[in-house]
């Protein structure tokens, strides 16, 4: 359902003033107050950023998997993919270290469903304080299975309601240019990539990975939701991600190795994760699997810069239109990879990099 069908652009525009408060939210401290983590958990979300970030700085030599739905749209199917996840976590841990997307909000290249946490319901309602409410209670829920959440950061206010759950985040393509993401990620205490930007140029990335290195001082809201000054510490757990761009894909061995060269000349540490979607598969879901082997295929050839790889997948394969009935685990945004391929596609490479001489997990077995 797009946001045309929902609200009219028209009436909106001859009726409405340009802008109103529509209603009151809770501040981030008091969601975090209803939906409190646990000690046990604050300490399992420390323990997955920690291995993360190690992952990113070659101190750890496994290979770092996001996958999950390209977005969140009914919370049953996110927790069956979640429990998938564990499960499959368990049997490739000494080789991969997988994140599930939980991708609550979309942006988008013109109109359309902004995501979970704007339209939980899939109604245009945009009951957005449910919305949060309902994320961060299901982000919760999967941190608590053991899995660690990846989001991407879009709304900058969003963010304090649920910066205490996530263990690795993206600045998207679409917005890794702007100021306002980079001194979002230069205070987030989790790792962030950072994509290409949509036209497939790397530099935008590359410099806001030195932007967020740097502290930074600008308008906000604190958690108590007034305005603010905040003052963040820079971040220095950032990464590129490679998704391709207009001109096609960039992950092949020479887009990596001019990569590498460029994070090198930019001083960046060698290290990046391939979006086996968006650009690098021409959005077709169903190639996602070629692009991921050729990226297993240049780590076993000697490729360390490549500690991470990004699926997009869901409990069935494909996409489907918003409106009337849906099926249950299908993608309502891009199309993903069904949780049958992703699962032999990840449980293969587990298997290749146990028998690689160079990992330090050599030797292991995966149970197939
Ligand atoms: O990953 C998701 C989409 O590619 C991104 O949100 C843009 O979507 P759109 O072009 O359908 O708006
Ligand atoms: C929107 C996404 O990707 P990109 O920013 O690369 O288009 C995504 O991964 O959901």
């Amino acid at each position: 359902m797009s946001i045309s069908e929902t609200t009219p652009a028209t009436t909106a525009a001859s009726e409405l003033p340009a802008r109103r408060t529509r209603c009151a939210l809770p501040s981030s401290a008091e969601l975090k107050r209803e939906l409190p983590l646990a000690d046990e958990l604050t300490r399992t979300i420390a323990h997955q950023r920690s291995a993360i970030r190690d992952i990113i700085h070659g101190r750890d030599d496994r290979l770092l998997v996001v996958t999950g739905p390209c977005s969140i749209h009914d919370e049953h199917a996110a927790m069956e993919y979640a429990r998938h996840l564990q499960e499959l976590a368990a049997r490739v841990g000494e080789q991969l270290l997988p994140v599930m997307r939980v991708y609550i909000e979309k942006p988008r290249t013109t109109v359309g469903w902004k995501g979970f946490a704007y339209d939980p319901d899939l109604d245009g309602r945009d009951d957005m304080a449910g919305g949060l409410w309902r994320a961060r209670r299901l982000m919760r829920d999967i941190v608590a299975l053991g899995v660690p959440v990846a989001t991407e950061l879009l709304q900058p206010m969003t963010a304090p309601y649920i910066d205490d759950l996530v263990s690795w985040a993206a600045i998207g393509a679409r917005t890794t240019e702007s100021q306002i993401h980079r001194e979002l990620a230069s205070g987030f205490p989790a790792p962030v990539g950072f994509k290409n930007g949509t036209d497939g140029g790397i530099g935008v990335a590359l410099d806001a990975m030195a932007a967020s290195a740097h502290g930074h001082r600008f308008f906000g809201v604190d958690e108590q939701g007034g305005p603010a000054v905040i003052e963040t510490a820079g971040n220095p757990d950032t990464q590129l991600v490679l998704r391709g761009g207009h001109q096609g894909p960039n992950c092949d061995p020479g887009s990596i190795e001019a990569a590498c060269r460029a994070l090198e000349h930019a001083g960046h540490p060698p290290s990046l994760m391939v979006d086996c979607s968006h650009a690098n598969s021409g959005k077709d879901p169903f190639r996602q699997p070629e692009v991921f082997e050729q990226v297993i295929e240049q780590r076993l050839a000697g490729q360390q810069a490549l500690t991470g790889v990004m699926i997009e997948s869901h409990l069935e394969g494909g996409r489907q239109p918003m409106g009337g009935e849906l099926q249950h685990g299908v993608s309502i945004t891009d199309g993903c990879l069904d949780w049958a391929q992703t699962r032999s596609l990840l449980l293969a490479a587990a298997e290749r990099l146990a028998r690689a001489p160079s990992m330090a997990s050599a030797g292991a077995e995966i149970s197939l």
